[in-house]
């Protein structure tokens, strides 16, 4: 082999360059399309594509042909080397090991994750073929002097990168069905976006919106500890820092800024101390004295660095920033709850609703984490490959980056051998609040039920679930943790080869080795925090992104924009041709049309199921019909503010619910602005004032959570007397008289009559002697209307109705000897009585 004569040659050069770049550029491009493609994730024609596994092995075998035609090109180049002491040998064996470098990244990321075709490897196999090609050119026209079987290496290679980006090629980027290479992946789960259901059918999905709601829950999860820890980060950012930034708050702005400018000094403070340190230990080892002034600019430099310094300044920074986080994000979320429509409400369970809120601060703790632990890694560990690089030259550079690839590979490696450890830990603290949520908010029937040993050893082995789980997790991490120190010290090992070898040549001072040693320590905090934050980042995604999906999830019943104040002035409610199911599967109500003339009284009366309960949902437009409409005063309810119209309804529910507070409170909740005379009014009318007022507490009495501390009579006329204060057009009653003796109902019905007076008023009753007054009755079985008239019209018509009469008749004989006494009391609406 002789040296080329040509080295002036821009060939040459060109071939330098692209040995140079071709690695860097390579990893750049890399992660470029791998944030790109997180960002674009939601898109599914833009995600991987799940490969078949002959394809798969075909891709496996040719980038371990590439990785192992590097292997040989350094270690022939090197042999070569010993002989030949030429630049050019030297760039080709960097080239070669950078690349090795790289494609062991690559293959193991191909073979360790789930294989999948992805814009980031696509690119790496472009670029490289490019690359390589452009090299084999360059070399062939140069005339360069090239060993056989080297040469031979470097064919192999380009023909290799065809074949792989001819599997892109003929592979059709977005095919879902199942292809020549791919499999269908419209159900792999790996291939579900990041924030799978989350949009409008999620894992609070409704039972309208999903038939397979309960299915894809539990999937959910899986999709989302499928989906790599990088993109779920780069999701939550996306979906987080608008919602952090303070908008149109100057100060607080100013401090982010003032957070950033800490963080840059702080990047700042790890490249210059371990050089300082180096400084001095030079000046020691040169003059014999001490270097005062250089001691004095270390001191000062270690102190800025200490927790005392820079980052005590970012902490403080940092306070009002976190406050203002907090309360944007638990103020949103719980806002996004209240204002959710009752098809969410009706399915959640209150824990892992209340579970989402709280852990809302999570998205601030992921926030926090990457901003002031991830970035700062990333940046310390390349500012410390180049400081080493520039100090030692390339096999220094090399040694670190080798270091930190497989620190990283290994963390997440074994990140994903423990996916399936993680996913029974998360379940696990789900399973544990839910059970305590569930077992204290069910204490009574636990005691009717004599369960209460039962509920505790429940929430017994839900606790030790939770804790072996949580075992297996650290028990990993610490394997990790094993793991990570062997790379360090091997690394740090080869490091000091390096450097000790420069230093005995008297090519490098003592104080290099110096500053290697401080480097490595900078460097060895980063990545073992790096190893503990993923694990606990990980988990606190998955949390954030229970968060996100709630606050993604959009209230199915909304206002529209140009919506109009509902007119309450005469008050005609008519439901015309009204259908309506729950979960698209069983009608509850079908064609349902009916007339409710001003202040008349319209009875919803059939047996249980048959859809009385959805009529009135539907009025108060907690569901909106599938087909027909419902009108007040010839308005189309879905095109009324939904704030007018249940200003104009009021309800008195089969079950009242109070708030745990006095009942003075829970009566204003009715009517803020209504006086105390006014409640001592209402609750005068409904006959409880004097009974309040014998309390010890009178009107301050606290009535326990959902008014556990009233008798049901009591509760039932307090939601009358709510609703009196509440003074609306409509009146919805429930079952108003369900709870109560006879002669609390005479009290009850003459408060009602109170209520109904000159109200147009729907009424559900299953005992028919409270309706028969009315003046129109709706017999329901099915979802369907099968009768209508009046009680006298019914009864002559000898139908339904006839038979349930009878039927009540009968039952009333048989229990009260009476079976329609002339004294039971009788819902009669004021208007009517003469
Ligand atoms: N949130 C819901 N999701 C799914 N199905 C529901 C829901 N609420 C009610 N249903 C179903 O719709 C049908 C009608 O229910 P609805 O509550 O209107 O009956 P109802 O006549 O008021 O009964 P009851 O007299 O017992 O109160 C029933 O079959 C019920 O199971």
């Amino acid at each position: 082999m002789s040296s080329p004569s040509t080295t002036a040659d821009w060939r040459v050069r060109a071939i330098e360059g692209v040995q140079l770049f071709l690695p860097p550029l390579t990893g750049l491009s890399y992660i470029v399309a791998a944030v790109v493609q997180c960002l674009i994730s939601q898109d599914r024609n833009s995600r991987p594509v799940r490969l078949r596994r002959a394809v798969n092995n075909t891709i496996l075998a040719l980038m371990v042909i590439i990785l192992t035609s590097y292997c040989l090109s350094a270690a022939l180049l090197s042999y070569e080397a010993v002989d030949v002491r030429r630049q050019t040998l030297q760039d080709s064996i960097l080239f070669s090991l950078w690349s090795i470098l790289l494609w062991a990244f690559l293959t193991a990321r191909f073979a360790t994750g789930s294989p999948r075709l992805g814009y980031p490897l696509w690119n790496c196999w472009i670029v490289y073929l490019a690359g390589e090609s452009a090299l084999l050119g360059l070399q062939l026209s140069a005339h360069l002097p090239i060993h056989g079987s080297i040469f031979a290496l470097q064919v192999v290679r380009p023909v290799a990168l065809s074949m792989l980006c001819g599997l892109v090629l003929v592979r059709p980027f977005n095919k879902r069905k199942t292809g020549s290479y791919g499999q269908d992946d419209s159900s792999s789960e790996e291939n579900r976006p990041l924030l799978h259901g989350l949009r409008s059918d999620t894992s609070y999905s409704t039972v309208r919106n999903s038939d397979s709601s309960t299915s894809e829950s539990s999937q959910d999860t899986t999709a989302k500890e499928d989906i790599s820890t990088s993109s779920q980060s780069l999701e939550v950012f996306k979906f987080a820092v608008p919602l952090l930034w303070p908008k149109r708050r100057l100060g607080l702005q100013l401090l982010a800024i003032g957070v950033g400018l800490c963080l840059l000094v702080e990047r700042l403070l790890v490249v210059y101390v371990p050089i300082q340190l180096g400084v001095i230990t030079n000046t020691l080892s040169r003059e014999k004295t001490l270097p005062w002034q250089q001691i004095t600019i270390f001191v000062l430099l270690r102190l800025l660095e200490s927790s005392g310094g820079v980052s005590a300044l970012r902490t403080y920074m940092w306070l009002p920033l976190e406050q203002y986080t907090y309360q944007r994000i638990t103020v949103t979320g719980f806002n996004r709850v209240m204002d959710l429509s009752c098809d969410f409400h009706d399915e959640k369970s209150s824990g892992s609703v209340w579970h989402a809120i709280n852990r809302g601060t999570i998205v601030q703790n992921v926030v926090r984490k990457v901003l002031f632990q991830f970035v700062p890694m990333i940046s310390d560990l390349l500012i410390a490959i180049t400081v080493l690089h520039v100090t030692f030259g390339p096999y220094m550079g090399l040694i670190t980056a080798t270091m930190i690839g497989l620190f990283l590979w290994s963390s997440s490696a074994i990140s994903e051998l423990q996916k399936a450890n993680r996913k029974r830990y998360i379940t696990s603290i789900r399973k544990e609040v839910n059970t305590r949520c569930e077992a204290t908010n069910n204490w009574l029937t636990a005691t009717y039920f004599n369960r209460i040993d039962y509920e505790k050893h429940r929430h017994s082995s839900a606790v030790n679930d939770r804790l072996g789980s949580e075992l297996s997790v650290r028990r990993w991490l610490r394997t990790e943790n094993f793991v990570q120190a062997l790379i360090l010290s091997l690394g740090l090992i080869c490091a000091c080869f390096i450097a000790i070898h420069h230093v005995s040549n008297g090519t490098k001072p003592v104080g290099s080795f110096v500053m290697l040693l401080g480097y490595w320590a900078q460097l060895s905090s980063p990545l073992e925090l790096f190893s503990n934050g993923l694990t606990s980042i990980t988990l606190d995604l998955v949390d954030a992104e229970e968060f996100m999906t709630l606050l993604r999830k959009a209230p199915s019943i909304t206002g529209k924009p140009d919506a109009t104040e509902l007119r309450t002035q005469t008050g005609v409610v008519s439901f015309n041709d009204v259908s309506f199911s729950y979960d698209k599967k069983r009608q509850a109500l079908n064609g349902i049309t009916f007339e409710a003339q001003p202040g008349q009284t319209v009875a919803l009366v059939g047996e249980t199921g048959s859809g009385k309960s959805t009529t009135l949902k539907l009025l108060l437009r907690l569901y909106d019909p599938d087909c027909g409409s419902i009108e007040i005063n010839g308005q189309n309810i879905s095109d009324v503010s939904l704030q007018s119209l249940r200003d104009a309804i009021g309800v008195v529910p089969q079950d009242p619910a109070l708030f745990n507070d006095t009942l003075f409170s829970n009566l204003k909740y009715a009517n803020q602005i209504a006086t105390v005379e006014d409640i001592h009014r209402a609750c005068a009318a409904v006959r409880l004032h004097e009974r309040f007022l014998s309390f010890p507490d009178g009107y301050e009495t606290i009535v326990g959570e959902r008014g556990i501390k009233l008798s049901g009579g009591e509760l039932q006329r307090v939601a009358i007397a709510r609703v009196l204060l509440k003074d609306p057009s409509f009146v919805l009653l429930d079952e108003a008289t369900s709870a109560v003796d006879s002669e609390t109902e005479a009290h009850i019905q003459h408060s009602l009559a109170q209520l109904t007076t000159g109200r147009t008023t729907l009424v559900i009753a299953h005992r028919l002697s409270t309706i028969i007054k009315a003046d129109l009755i709706l017999v329901l079985k099915d979802g369907c209307i099968v009768e209508r008239g009046t009680h006298q019209s019914l009864i002559k018509q000898n139908g339904y109705y006839c038979r349930l009469w009878k039927q009540q008749a009968g039952l009333d004989t048989k229990t009260n000897g009476s079976a329609l006494k002339p004294e039971a009391p009788e819902f009669v609406p004021m208007g009517m009585t003469n």
